[in-house]
């Protein structure tokens, strides 16, 4: 028997799955409230429709699998969760359209002004966010696959931004479209890479490293110039690597930065408190 509490708890439970380009972020919401998050890969689509229509269970070969603890940190749901989207990856979206209870998030819905039609909805998520969080006018850097920087001034005007490839996507494209170059883990970099390598190895990851660095240091001081009162935040996979290397080479303006990982989830908690 469920008792009235718990029922009222599940009733409030909703999923909140931020489509990345390497994998799927996700966090479980009661109701204005981040309960928990947490990272998978992609799923199968067979996954994906048996989550849909509520089925809990997997038949993997003769087995039988909980889909929730096979694939989720929690325990199976009762019933298929509302499921909120935010994703910019248009082929790993449509898996989700059978889903009983979902709903995409779409530029349209972010309060923004100023917003081009193909900007990333994880990038205006992240800047509303940030600004709901901790004011405008806020500049958001997100280092993941790719690495952005998203900005809006205290009218919560787009301002604009910039992307480039992101940390992994550096050391992966040297890798695979060189015929010398080796492919360079990220793990491997413990601290700082010496700024003129002797070798192969250390020099990639100086030059990868060095040089986002400094990118990172000029559009912050850039920003800065223009908003001295202006927020920084920065998230995404790689946000505490390049923090470290941040704080080692430029101290004072790393003490400047918000890290918060979460910016995607609570812009769309905004979004889906409007909505929903
Ligand atoms: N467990 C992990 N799996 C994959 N990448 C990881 C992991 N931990 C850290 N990373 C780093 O995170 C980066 C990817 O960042 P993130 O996961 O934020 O990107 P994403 O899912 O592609 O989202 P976006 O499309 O917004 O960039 C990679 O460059 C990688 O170095
Ligand atoms: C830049 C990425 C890949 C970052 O995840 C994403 O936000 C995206 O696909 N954006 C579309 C292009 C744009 O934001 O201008
Ligand atoms: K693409």
């Amino acid at each position: 028997m469920i008792s009235q509490q718990s029922a009222k708890h599940i009733e409030n439970q909703w999923l909140a799955l931020e489509i990345g380009n390497s994998r799927l972020h996700w966090a479980l919401f009661m109701g204005e409230s981040l309960e928990f998050t947490w990272d998978t890969e992609y799923l199968p689509e067979s996954v994906i429709q048996q989550l849909g229509n509520g089925e809990t269970k997997l038949e993997v070969g003769s087995e039988e699998k909980e889909i929730f603890f096979t694939f989720f940190p929690l325990p199976p749901a009762p019933c298929p969760l509302p499921l909120f989207i935010a994703s910019v990856v248009p082929q790993q979206t449509v898996l989700w359209e059978n889903y009983l209870n979902v709903r995409v998030i779409t530029l349209d819905q972010i309060p923004l002004n100023n917003i081009y039609p193909t900007l990333g909805i994880d990038r205006a998520l992240a800047l509303w966010g940030a600004g709901m969080s901790w004011g405008f006018p806020v500049l958001v850097i997100d280092a993941g696959t790719a690495l952005t920087f998203t900005a809006a001034d205290g009218g919560k005007n787009l301002v604009g931004g910039a992307i480039l490839p992101g940390v992994g996507l550096q050391f992966a494209s040297l890798g695979q479209q060189t015929g010398q170059l080796p492919q360079v883990e990220m793990e491997a970099i413990k601290s700082l890479p010496p700024r003129f390598a002797l070798n192969t190895t250390e020099a990639i990851q100086s030059g990868v490293i060095y040089t986002l660095i400094a990118g990172m240091r000029d559009f912050t001081e850039e920003w800065l110039s223009l908003f001295p009162d202006g927020k920084v935040a920065i998230k995404g996979g790689d946000r505490i690597l390049l923090l470290n290397y941040l704080q080692a080479l430029y101290p004072d303006l790393a003490a400047r930065l918000i890290v918060e990982p979460n910016l995607i989830f609570w812009g769309m908690q905004t979004i889906v408190a409007g909505v929903a």
